[in-house]
């Protein structure tokens, strides 16, 4: 860590407090910031925080430095401490870079290519059971009823069908409240309220998860689902995997998959609702590519017929990043474009405001789908999902169960935006929108209620 800012770093950005910096503002409007600094200062800048100064740095060209230089130059490690307090130092890249090669090849197969087949079932079935607890009409909150389902979705398809049948609401209060503990600005030790209320609940959550695999061992599943495949994995030189990495696994996933997912697809509904002539478009290709075929039946290239609807999700991606900023720090002092980076220095960029440059994409606050369509490789500016070898896991996971929830609602439910122009929760928070953010719903076709 370092608390010197040379004299040849960024620009130093208007306006920092004594004492505190940019802190108060960088907790209140992260984005805002990032903006500010962009339209003062241009691609590269500086901010004070409390002990430190951090290097903000927007742009394809320095998203691509920042990604190629992780686990180089760049620590991401040593980034993001309140993840450590949250698993576990000998676990995934907080245990250095051949343990994470190791674990992350344990996994990452299970979420590509025809592998992700294994997790359609579940997710439509998920899906279906939202549709029939909806009924014919009535109104939801977004954020409460997205939530739910992808925490079931991702409850199912890492814990297994038998455990998340018998999930009561108090498991996912208790994962509520784990999660409430990745807090980025608090240090750890503080004794607030949430941050005791993470560590109980982390406590209640390694209990459970440990009986699980326990009894999974007692009483295997067959054929073997996630869950099971990943107790009896090795990893490649033959060691068994020992139960806490299994554990943290589990959890990672679980927190990973739900938050920025239900952000994500938040916004997804938002934008189309936004703009009835692209939600037509979602519409027609729903009923083209999935009416007379049973749920039940729902293949991977099924899904990979919805081109529309995944242009719109990239489009979301574009607007509403939810992982608006991501950090790394640097490993060792280096130069980059002419600026002194010092050891420990940390280094941010920002997708929220990355992606809303003109020269990247023309009309950069509207949202238009169809541009994916007309040059397919825009998306390679896209980050909201980060980049180089610690790109999001789940991200075809991700873009899979959005694809397959958005086709089947739209498809089956007539729905309006009540809270017309809903904004992000505010604060250091992934960026979902703000509650209440209503939707009421109708069912175009009755005789379509599933039984
Ligand atoms: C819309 C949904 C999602 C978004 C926006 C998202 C975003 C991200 C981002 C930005 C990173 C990189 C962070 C960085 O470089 O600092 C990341 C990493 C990761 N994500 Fe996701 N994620 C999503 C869904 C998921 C799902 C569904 C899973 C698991 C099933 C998942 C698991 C992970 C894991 C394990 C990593 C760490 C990868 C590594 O370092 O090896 N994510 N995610």
């Amino acid at each position: 860590m370092t608390d010197i800012t040379p004299p040849d770093s960024p620009p130093m950005l208007s306006g920092a407090r004594p004492v505190i910096g940019h802190a108060a503002e960088f907790i209140r409007h992260p984005v805002g910031i990032a903006e500010r600094g962009h339209a003062e200062c241009g691609r590269a800048f500086s901010v004070r925080i409390p002990g430190r100064t951090a290097y903000m740095f927007i742009g394809p060209e320095h998203n691509r430095f920042f990604f190629s230089e992780t686990d180089k130059r760049l620590s991401i490690r040593t980034a993001y401490p309140f993840f450590v307090r949250m698993f576990d130092p000998a676990f995934y890249f907080f245990a250095g870079a051949d343990e994470y090669k190791r674990q992350r090849a344990l996994v990452l197969p299970r979420f590509q290519g025809k592998q992700l087949q294994n997790y359609v079932r579940t997710m439509v079935d998920e899906v279906v059971d939202l549709d029939r607890a909806l009924g014919d009409a009535g109104e939801f909150d977004l954020v409460r009823t997205m939530g739910p389902l992808v925490m079931r979705i991702a409850a199912r398809a890492f814990l297994g069908h038998d455990f998340s049948a018998r999930l009561e609401n108090g498991f996912f209060e208790t994962f509520r409240r784990f999660s409430a503990g990745m807090d980025p600005i608090m240090p750890g030790w503080l004794p607030l309220p949430h941050l005791l209320r993470s560590r109980r609940a982390k406590r209640r959550l390694h209990r459970l998860m440990g009986e699980l695999i326990e009894q999974r061992r007692r009483d295997p599943v067959e054929p073997g689902d996630f869950l099971q495949t990943l107790i009896e994995a090795r990893y490649d030189d033959g060691d068994e995997v020992p139960d806490q990495v299994l554990i943290n696994l589990i959890l990672l996933f679980s927190w990973a998959g739900h938050e920025t997912t239900t952000g994500h697809i938040s916004w997804a509904v938002i934008d189309l609702l936004q703009h009835p002539d692209k939600l037509a478009r979602v519409v027609a290709e729903a009923h083209a590519v999935l009416d007379g075929k049973p749920a039940e039946e729902l293949t991977l290239s099924d899904v990979g017929r919805l081109k529309y609807l995944d242009h719109a999700l990239h489009e979301t991606e574009r607007l509403h990043p939810v992982a608006f900023t991501m950090a790394r720090t640097a490993a060792e002092t280096f130069e980059y474009q002419g600026y002194t980076i010092p050891r420990g220095a940390m280094l941010m960029i920002s997708p929220a405001v990355t992606h809303r440059l003109g020269e990247l994409y023309p009309d950069p606050h509207e949202f238009r789908p169809e541009r994916f369509a007309e040059n397919p490789k825009d998306t390679r500016y896209l980050v909201g999902f980060g980049g180089g070898v610690h790109r999001c896991l789940g991200v075809h996971f991700a873009y899979l169960e959005m694809t397959i929830a958005l086709a089947h609602l739209f498809r089956e439910f007539d729905l309006e935006l009540l809270d017309r122009n809903p904004r992000p929760v505010p604060g250091a928070h992934t960026k979902w929108p703000e509650s209440p953010c209503r939707v009421r719903y109708t069912r175009k076709v009755t005789a379509r209620r599933p039984a």
